[in-house]
């Protein structure tokens, strides 16, 4: 559902951050991408979802080669794909149901088609008793399980979350894991990009995506 294929990114003019980066993640696949601070794994979220553009290499999303899409199958391709950004991007003026409703809201559904949908995802990521509340007032774990209900809402194909567990507890990060291997084992494709090492060992069956020097490695 994704390949790289010779990869290489630099910002502006300086150093290549990525190169030569070869990979597939097929369709119901668990990786983690990993690699030390400043290694490079937002920017290459950021090319899977094609808001950068490779300095060199080819990226195919969904059989699709990403250098040649308009503007329209660029959104159609990013409809099918979740993404949990670090920084949540919960809108704080709409409660936690309307954040996670969004989505489908702007594709045209109407709330009755998809009211019980929401409330079945809040409660699956443990937030039906917070439904009203304002995201100023939920939690870092709470704002990270609404981030990851929001992604989720429109069905993906493939779900790329950014250091989901970042400034969690580690029970809450053992607990969001689990959320993660289910939605993996319904089906969906899962990229979860972290530095948390203590995470990985606790799904050993999970791809390892390696990024160093620029490199990627990639450990079976
Ligand atoms: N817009 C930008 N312009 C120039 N350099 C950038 C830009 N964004 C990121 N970088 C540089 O690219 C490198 C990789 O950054 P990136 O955020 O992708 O790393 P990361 O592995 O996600 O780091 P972290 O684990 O700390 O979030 C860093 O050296 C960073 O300073």
């Amino acid at each position: 559902m994704l390949s790289f294929a010779d990869v290489g990114l630099r910002y502006g003019t300086g150093n290549e951050i990525l190169s030569d980066l070869s990979f597939t993640v097929e369709p119901r696949s668990f990786q983690f991408l990993t690699g030390p601070s400043g290694a490079g794994k937002t920017t290459l979220l950021k090319l899977v979802l094609m808001s950068l553009k490779p300095t060199r290499g080819r990226i195919t999303l969904f059989g699709q080669d990403a250098a040649t899409l308009g503007k329209d199958e660029v959104t159609d391709i990013r409809r099918r794909i979740g993404v949990v950004f670090q920084d949540f991007r919960l809108l704080d003026h709409l409660s936690l149901y309307e954040n996670v409703a969004l989505p489908l809201r702007v594709i045209g559904r109407e709330e009755a088609s998809y009211r019980a949908e929401v409330l079945e995802l809040l409660r699956w990521v443990g937030l039906d008793n917070r439904i009203t509340a304002l995201p100023t007032v939920l939690s870092g774990g709470e704002k990270q399980r609404a981030a990851i209900a929001r992604a989720l809402i429109v069905r993906p194909e493939l779900l790329l979350a950014d250091e989901p567990t970042g400034n969690l507890d580690p029970t809450l990060a053992r607990r969001l894991l689990r959320l993660f291997i289910e939605l993996h084992k319904s089906g969906t494709s899962v990229v979860i990009a972290t530095h948390d090492l203590a995470l990985m060992d606790q799904y050993e069956a999970a791809r390892r995506l390696v990024l160093a020097d620029g490199r990627l490695h990639v450990f079976e």
